[in-house]
């Protein structure tokens, strides 16, 4: 029987994998926006804390002098210092792979509707204006047979070109820092899917995917020098993390440039401000970062994480480490 220890739970958990927890440790629930004190309380004697969408800082990691391990339920880790985190010892788990089919359907669902105007031509039906037959001014743009550039073809990237080659005969191409080997990786993308410079992938790609990890290198990459080199027409998709883009450059080659449309599941600063121009922009088609947002993922989601935590707490491996050193 594992010793017990002290978990912080900091997010809402389903009740199955919290009962999970409570089996074998004393569990705490504390979410930190609503109960701060509860929250500073218990992470003085936690070992364990998990939970997702809460910065964590060196002056929290020193408030937390016992902590073993963090289990995010997310796969991105950009709310985790990786370098204090790897400093003090301290484990940090996160869940790749069960959301990854889930957040392609996703940016696929905006991709579409960004292409197609599928949600402002939906609200002319709601707000009554559909009192004759749509004219050119509303017309979309095709998807099936466009150029998809990605950026970040990692697990979720590859599982959105494996959607638009196999499912709409898009040509993908795609940037990274040194080619994927599909015949491991995606031997399916195999032919349908090239390695592509940056300029080039910007100068011949119908729609432009990012879906990038927040790292230092990708903060702010897409910039103002981004936009003005994609193809004239073409639209921009974000379902990485919202830091990546500059939003007022963004803004800008959408007012100024030659940017068709953009579809954004993610901002710099979440929620949306409500002062923010993409909010009601007639180009930007904006959803509340909800790539990941089924019943089925979200709750795939809460049991690896749990099971991280569980395990490093045990003294095992576990199941889904982030390399903190990783850059
Ligand atoms: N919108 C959502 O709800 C949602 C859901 C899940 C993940 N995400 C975001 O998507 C990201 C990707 O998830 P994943 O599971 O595919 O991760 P992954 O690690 O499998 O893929 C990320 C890819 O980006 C590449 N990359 C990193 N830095 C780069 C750079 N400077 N230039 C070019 N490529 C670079 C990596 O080599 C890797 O191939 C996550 O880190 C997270 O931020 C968003
Ligand atoms: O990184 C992730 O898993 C998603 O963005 C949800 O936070």
């Amino acid at each position: 029987m594992t010793q017990q220890k002290n978990v912080l739970v900091f997010r809402p958990l389903p009740e199955d994998q919290l009962a999970r927890l409570q089996a074998a440790h004393h569990v705490t629930v504390a979410d930190p926006r609503k109960e701060p004190d509860a929250f500073a309380a218990a992470l003085a004697t936690a070992n364990g804390l998990i939970g997702s969408s809460h910065t964590v800082d060196a002056a929290l990691l020193d408030a937390a002098p016992k902590l073993e391990v963090i289990s995010s339920v997310s796969v991105g880790v950009d709310n985790y210092p990786l370098a204090e985190l790897h400093k003090r010892g301290i484990v940090l788990c996160h869940t790749p792979d069960v959301l990854t089919e889930t957040v392609a359907d996703t940016v696929f669902a905006i991709l579409m509707a960004t292409q197609r105007r599928v949600v402002e031509l939906s609200n002319l039906v709601r707000d009554g204006r559909w009192n004759k037959n749509i004219g050119e001014e509303l017309f979309g743009t095709d998807v099936h047979g466009k150029t998809l550039g990605i950026l970040g073809f990692g697990r979720i990237g590859q599982a959105v070109a494996r959607r638009a080659a196999l499912g709409f005969g898009m040509p993908v191409l795609y940037h990274s820092r040194r080619p994927v080997d599909l015949a491991t990786q995606a031997p399916e993308l195999q032919g349908r899917a090239t390695h592509t410079p940056l300029d080039d992938l910007l100068a011949r790609a119908d729609i432009v995917l990012a879906m990038l990890p927040l790292t230092d290198a990708t903060r702010g990459m897409i910039d103002t020098a981004f936009f003005a080199r994609m193809k004239p027409g073409a639209s921009f998709i974000n379902g990485g993390r919202g830091a990546t883009v500059n939003e007022e450059a963004l803004l800008h080659a959408l007012d100024h440039g030659t940017l068709r449309a953009a579809g954004l599941d993610v901002f710099a600063k979440e929620p949306l401000p409500a002062d923010s121009p993409l909010r009601t922009h007639p180009r930007v088609t904006p959803l509340p970062h909800i790539g990941s947002a089924t019943h089925e993922t979200r709750h795939a989601m809460a049991e690896l994480a749990t099971t991280n935590l569980l395990q490093v707490l045990a003294g095992e491996k576990p199941t889904a480490p982030y390399d903190t050193t990783a850059a």
